[in-house]
């Protein structure tokens, strides 16, 4: 048999997610592999968080099977689900650093919950995390009230590579930054992925993210993957809503290449 935990970061099989009688992922399959960026897009509510937050065992599923680095993921937030915590790191949608610790303390946070360490090797690694996403040391004693949209953002991605995760989830990394700043975001994503072989599962509504950083792009819509590949593969997509979304006035002002 083929061992396909070596070529896949993440593999999900026929999951299944709702919430009382409503159905948000219904019989959804997806295999993420190692060291790709792979942008995931859908309709607003149509369960993109959802799938991220049952991926990482936030959510229960009612059926279905989820992989993580070739191992099983519980079908409840369980204690060997904890233990895979530091397979990933995750970059929530607000950012949500602790307003009342330091970038520092911030980016030390995961580094305390996990490991024990002595001060001083904490502080070498917040200031190596701090350089990795663009930020100069003495950034590590300012405030989250201190810190532009953008140095939020590099920051929250400093504490999401806090325990070195092979893995990085993203969700909508660039919502909220002007578009100089988004598009250098989007560079540090994929500098990061080719020095440290990180793979990276980001959710995002951002065409010029998908276009410029993502490997493949996966759609999500009516609870399953309705098409997946790289960009070019999507563009050609016969799929009703991933041509909508794609070829839709909107897009086309955009991104007027597309047509
Ligand atoms: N904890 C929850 N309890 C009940 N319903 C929920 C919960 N979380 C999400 N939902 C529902 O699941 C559906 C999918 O939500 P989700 O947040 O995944 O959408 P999304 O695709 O990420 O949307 P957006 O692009 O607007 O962020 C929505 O109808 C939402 O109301």
């Amino acid at each position: 048999m083929v061992d396909t935990s070596q070529t896949f970061a993440i593999r999900v099989r026929d999951l299944v997610v709702g919430f009382g009688r409503q159905i948000v992922l219904d019989h959804l399959s997806l295999d993420v592999r190692r060291g790709e960026i792979l942008g995931l897009v859908g309709a607003s509510g149509g369960g993109k968080s959802v799938l991220m937050r049952t991926i990482i065992g936030l959510i229960p599923r009612r059926s279905g099977e989820i992989e993580v680095m070739g191992e099983p993921i519980g079908a409840t937030h369980d204690r060997s689900t904890r233990s895979l915590a530091s397979q990933w790191g995750i970059l929530f949608q607000q950012g949500a650093l602790f307003s009342s610790l330091t970038v520092r303390q911030n980016i030390q946070f995961p580094l305390r919950e996990n490991l024990v360490l002595s001060q001083q090797l904490m502080d070498e690694i917040a200031t190596a995390k701090l350089e990795m996403v663009g930020l100069r040391p003495q950034d590590g004693d300012k405030y989250p009230a201190e810190l532009s949209g953008g140095m939020t953002k590099r920051v929250a991605l400093a504490r999401a590579l806090a325990l070195d995760p092979p893995i990085l989830f993203l969700d909508e990394p660039t919502s909220g930054l002007d578009p100089i700043a988004a598009g250098d975001f989007d560079a540090l994503i994929k500098t990061l992925q080719r020095t440290l072989g990180l793979t990276v599962f980001m959710v995002t509504h951002d065409l010029a993210s998908l276009t410029t950083v993502c490997d493949r792009v996966a759609a999500l819509a009516d609870g399953k993957i309705v098409a997946i590949g790289p960009m070019r593969e999507l563009l050609q997509s016969e799929h009703p809503w991933v041509r909508a979304y794609f070829h839709g006035k909107r897009s086309q002002m955009l991104q007027p290449q597309m047509r």
